[in-house]
């Protein structure tokens, strides 16, 4: 009796995989982005490897500091543009292109059964497809870049029930943060959680991406959504590969099991500086802000821009406002609807697709004790600027917020 995570390693490994077994597995994409490559590729280039195991399967977005914000970094990105070019790798996504987490499901490289492991700690998304997406530093990336295998110790599994109906202006996120709360931030440590329930399967890809995204924040090497009907919809002219639906088997292990009822869940806030420090909207309602920042590879997706714009439809900021599509095509398909037009009238400022100010780098940075709410996943102390202070909300709750500023139940607009 497998779990999805076994079953995915035992194929990966070419033998039969349990849990807490240690396998050297065959890798279907590997994802560096320009953060990370530069010392993935320095570790490369020490190993006297000449060629990339498989150009073809391997996946460098530029997003985090794009475009580059100092001579420094563009002499570090112009290094790693030649890198690619010399080793023949095609998929090579240049600045504003967007966030490496939304730039590959669009792409198609986020399957079912895939084994996805990317230089950054948010491949977890990959889960949302039923693949096990997973981060991994950039030495160990440079091994995958040499060989195309990398070692694991396959995890154990838990399993996540959330069944109910959401209410109106709830969502995904919302639910994401309540299990989090639950859950804790090292509840599920170096464990495969499984996502399970009508609430589950009842939500869009994008919401599937928002919950498998914030995994890691529980600690989990992988979040993963069996896939169903709405992944194959997804995937259809889309996918890279043919690829094969894995599901655990009825009595497969898990180590822990959570149930959530959605029924009654309000808008969800996670409070500085931890990601499972959430309350109630409500319980925070009237807390000061000097920034709303949305986007990011957890709620920078057409759907979030949609429910982000529905509350700001015809209101005016009261703090600055920053909107950063998670993508071109996102971008792109948010300017077709209007919905850039709705932010540009309520005073955000648009940037360009790419993590923006997520992480504290470029493009939204807040002084020192400044406060954002944000629809990103981490509210560490200094991540987006020293002594700041980080909320995480939905675009919703965001977009509320950024009206009155100060934290803002989306319902109460
Ligand atoms: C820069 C990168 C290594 C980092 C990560 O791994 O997650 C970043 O994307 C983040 O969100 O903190
Ligand atoms: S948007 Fe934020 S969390 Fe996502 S990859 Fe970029 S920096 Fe990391």
């Amino acid at each position: 009796m497998s779990t999805i995570s076994e079953k995915i390693f035992s194929r990966a490994a070419g033998k039969k995989a349990k849990a807490n077994d240690f396998v050297i597995a065959d890798i279907d994409y590997a994802m560096a982005h320009d953060g990370t490559s530069i010392l993935a590729v320095r570790s490369f280039r020490q190993m006297e490897v000449e060629k990339v195991w498989d150009p073809s399967r391997i996946v460098i977005p530029f997003d985090h500091l794009a475009p580059a914000n100092s001579d420094t970094t563009a002499g570090l990105q112009k290094d790693i543009r030649g890198w690619v070019r010399q080793q023949g790798i095609n998929n090579f996504y240049d600045i504003g292109n967007g966030i490496c987490h939304q730039v590959l499901p669009e792409k198609g490289f986020a399957m079912p059964g895939k084994l996805i492991v990317g230089a950054d700690s948010h491949s977890c998304t990959y889960g949302a497809f039923g693949a096990f997406g997973t981060g991994v530093g950039a030495t160990d990336m440079a091994e995958i870049f040499a060989s195309g295998k990398l070692w694991f110790r396959v995890p154990e599994s838990i399993k996540v029930a959330a069944e109910g109906k959401m209410g109106e202006r709830v969502y995904a996120k919302d639910l994401t943060l309540k299990i989090i709360g639950e859950v804790t931030a090292s509840g599920a440590t170096y464990k495969a959680v499984e996502f399970y329930g009508n609430a589950i399967e009842e939500l869009s890809m994008a919401g599937r991406m928002t919950l498998s995204n914030m995994a890691i924040e529980m600690g989990a090497k992988a979040g993963i959504v069996p896939p169903d009907a709405t992944t194959f919809e997804y995937l259809k002219d889309r996918a890279v590969s043919d690829y094969e639906p894995v599901y655990s088997d009825e009595n497969a292990d898990y180590v822990a099991e959570y149930h959530i009822d959605v029924n009654s869940l309000e808008p969800q806030v996670a409070c500085p500086h931890e990601v499972d420090n959430v309350c109630g909207v409500s319980e925070i309602a009237d807390k000061k802000i000097d920034q709303a920042f949305i986007g990011t590879c957890t709620n920078g997706r057409l759907e979030d821009l949609e429910a982000a714009a529905e509350v700001l439809k015809g209101n005016e900021a009261a703090v600055r406002t920053i909107v950063i599509p998670a993508s071109r095509q996102v971008m792109k398909e948010a300017a077709r609807k209007g919905l850039i037009e709705i932010f540009l009238d309520a005073g955000a400022t648009i940037g360009t697709p790419g993590c923006g100010p997520c992480l504290g780098g470029h493009m939204g940075v807040i002084g020192e004790g400044e406060v954002c709410i944000s629809t990103a996943n981490r509210n560490f102390r200094g991540r987006m600027g020293t002594g700041g202070y980080i909320y995480l909300a939905s675009p919703a709750t965001v977009a509320a917020s950024a009206i009155k500023g100060e934290i803002t139940d989306p319902r109460n607009i």
